[in-house]
């Protein structure tokens, strides 16, 4: 028996919210970006002994310090104090954020905000759906499975390209193993946007002054070699050039941030040694020749998006048996998805969407598709110039777009039918056509990618643009790690949720806010379901530096994890920090692990997969 009986929460939320920020106002302050801690930097739990390991609270900002000092959320890009190019003798300096997302919110707060969003558009949505009905099919828009195992399809095994088998029905498993066929990553990037520096040509805690050699977006294929003396602007996904070891976040520099949409002019950028490497190296999720997946296994979102990433074109799968069994086939399973309901807001009160689809006289449902069940239209737009088609090659400096075919199997199997539109390039112009097309046959965007601090971040750019269609733009982060860009809006008249690219952040932010927002589309209603489970030890919920100490702070920690007899337990892959496409494999459910870690015998929320 497990120790704990899974039930039914009220809403998603962290286990301890009242230890996020909670509010608008509140400050994104990073981790390099607090003031000193009082005790020097100590973080003050007992488990932790390291200096650089601040607590897990948000300092307000200092007013009418160094201006150096000064974490202000709306300084300007250029800094009021210049910072002289000798610093030898300052001491350490510290650089502050300087974030375009100045605030974030709990998870279960951008749920809300998602949902009165679909709650007051929600009657136009489905009459615009309603007029489409049959058309949308005529529009080349959707993608839709080829129909194998679909409806009782054959049950010998067959071969399904990956998009097919991101849409097929449930019941389906695999008939053999699945082997990665490239590493993931397929080279060493950055993992922020920023500056590609050399941590051997750095002090200790003392700012330095590097020429700006050069800039590498995402899609390039590498530039020159870093020299002594150098930085290199170098944005999230782009190659790591050749004598760089480290990428230092833009925040935490003298520039502050990044133009969207433009070509930077520094010749130069004073900054310190970060803390952490800020990036991912060739393989470290996973390695050519790994099983992904074996025989009999189910065919999952997680799996699509590894098979993807690893350069596997398609999977060989079989119906399950059909005889009741776990796993067994069920017909017209897809038109039951997972129970995820919104029902209650934080407060504990009814959702106003909840009454309005109780009420006798309410919005209809999404119409009907053959099936008896409504299934609202999701566009799966993955935006950036790296990305390139699953199967094909994809040359230096490209990365297989995973996310769409992954976002529009977690959407399938929601009950939702999605309409996919990979690798939109960093091109304001490209990506307002696409959404101007598929703004007239879908009930909802969802978009990955282009939504952080780079200069090429291009959902940030359409939405941060004066005058365009976008409207009711909101691009309060959320306080979960990974998965914390998040942005809202509106596109002509539809409802517009735009994800980080990071594919587990995509994978983690489609489950807790895509999911509740389909399920309002289909007039369900209720809560969303999780688990309370127990950590049944302490091992993998803190960070490496122990429990809590050195994470940033204020985040809820977002974790794949898997069921087991004596609670949930962190699936593998945490030597990647969490982004670990690896690790969804193996997972069942996200736990949402509060900003101060887990211990054992804590319970903590999990979002079943
Ligand atoms: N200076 C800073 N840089 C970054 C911050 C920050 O706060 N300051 N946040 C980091 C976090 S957290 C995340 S998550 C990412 C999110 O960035 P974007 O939403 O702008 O995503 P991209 O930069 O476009 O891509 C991130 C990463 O994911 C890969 N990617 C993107 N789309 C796909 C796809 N469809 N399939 C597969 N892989 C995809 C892309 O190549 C990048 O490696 O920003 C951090 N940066
Ligand atoms: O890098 Mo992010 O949101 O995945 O934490």
């Amino acid at each position: 028996m497990p120790r704990s009986a899974p039930r039914p929460l009220p809403r998603w939320s962290s286990s301890s919210p009242a230890r996020a920020s909670s509010g608008p106002s509140a400050v994104v302050v990073t981790e390099r970006s607090r003031p000193p801690a009082p005790d020097g930097g100590r973080c003050g739990r007992t488990s932790c002994s390291l200096t650089r390991c601040r607590p897990g609270r948000a300092s307000p900002p200092r007013r009418g310090g160094d201006a150096r000092n000064d974490p202000g959320p709306h300084r300007s890009t250029t800094p009021a104090v210049s910072i002289p190019p000798r610093t030898r003798d300052l001491g350490p300096v510290r650089f502050h954020a300087v974030s375009s997302t100045p605030s974030v919110r709990t998870i279960d707060e951008h749920v809300a905000t998602l949902l009165a969003r679909i709650a007051a558009v929600r009657g136009a949505a489905v009459r615009g759906a309603a007029v489409r009905g049959a058309a949308g099919r005529g529009t080349g828009n959707h993608v839709h499975s080829s129909g194998a195992f679909v409806d009782g399809g054959p049950s010998a095994p067959a071969w399904l390209p990956l998009d097919d088998a991101a849409l097929a029905e449930p019941g389906i498993a695999l008939a053999d193993d699945v082997v990665a066929v490239a590493p993931v990553p397929g080279f060493d990037h950055a993992a922020v946007d920023g500056y590609a520096v050399r941590l051997a040509g750095l002090p200790d805690d003392q700012a330095v002054t590097l020429t700006v050699a050069g800039a590498v977006r995402a899609g390039d294929p590498g530039p020159a070699v870093l020299g002594p003396g150098e930085a290199v602007r170098i944005m999230t996904g782009a190659p790591l050039p050749p004598g760089a070891d480290a990428v230092v976040p833009v925040e935490a520099t003298s520039t502050g941030r990044f133009a969207p949409g433009r070509d930077g002019t520094e010749a130069t950028v004073t900054l310190t040694r970060p803390h952490k490497a800020n990036v991912r190296r060739r393989g470290e999720d996973v390695a050519v020749g790994v099983v992904l997946a074996r025989r009999g296994d189910a065919v999952t979102p997680a799996l699509i998006a590894a098979a993807a990433a690893s350069r596997v074109g398609g999977l060989r799968v079989a119906r399950r048996p059909a005889a009741g069994g776990p796993g067994a086939a069920r017909p017209g399973a897809g038109s039951s998805p997972a129970s995820c309901r919104p029902g209650t807001t934080e407060s504990g009160a009814a959702h106003p969407l909840a009454s309005d689809t109780h009420a006798p006289d309410g919005p209809p449902a999404v119409p009907t598709r053959g099936t008896g069940t409504p299934r609202p239209y999701i566009a799966v737009v993955s935006t950036g110039s790296e990305l390139r088609p699953w199967g094909g090659s994809v040359g230096p400096g490209g990365v297989v777009d995973s996310n769409s075919l992954m976002v529009g199997a977690i959407v399938r199997a929601a009950g939702g039918e999605p309409v996919r539109r990979g690798g939109v390039p960093d091109d304001a112009a490209a990506l307002r056509a696409v959404l101007d097309k598929l703004a007239g046959d879908v009930d909802l965007i969802v978009t990955t990618g282009g939504v952080s601090a780079g200069a090429w971040d291009v959902v940030r750019e359409v939405l941060t643009a004066p005058g365009g269609p976008a409207a009711d733009v909101d691009l309060t982060g959320v306080a979960m790690r990974p998965g914390r860009p998040q942005g809202l809006a509106t596109w002509r008249g539809v409802p517009w949720v735009a994800l980080p690219g990071t594919p587990v952040a995509a994978f983690a932010a489609t489950y807790l806010f895509v999911r509740p927002a389909l399920a309002a589309l289909r007039g369900e209603t209720g809560p969303c379901s999780a688990l309370l489970a127990v950590a049944p030890d302490a091992v993998g919920w803190g960070t490496a530096h122990g429990r809590g100490c050195g994470s940033p702070g204020m985040f809820t920690r977002v974790v794949p994890v898997r069921t087991t007899v004596d609670g949930v337990v962190p699936a593998s892959g945490a030597a990647t920090g969490g982004h670990a496409l690896s690790a969804l494999l193996g997972a069942d459910g996200l736990a949402l692990v509060p900003a101060d870690g887990a211990g054992p015998g804590d319970l903590l929320e999990v979002v079943p997969l």
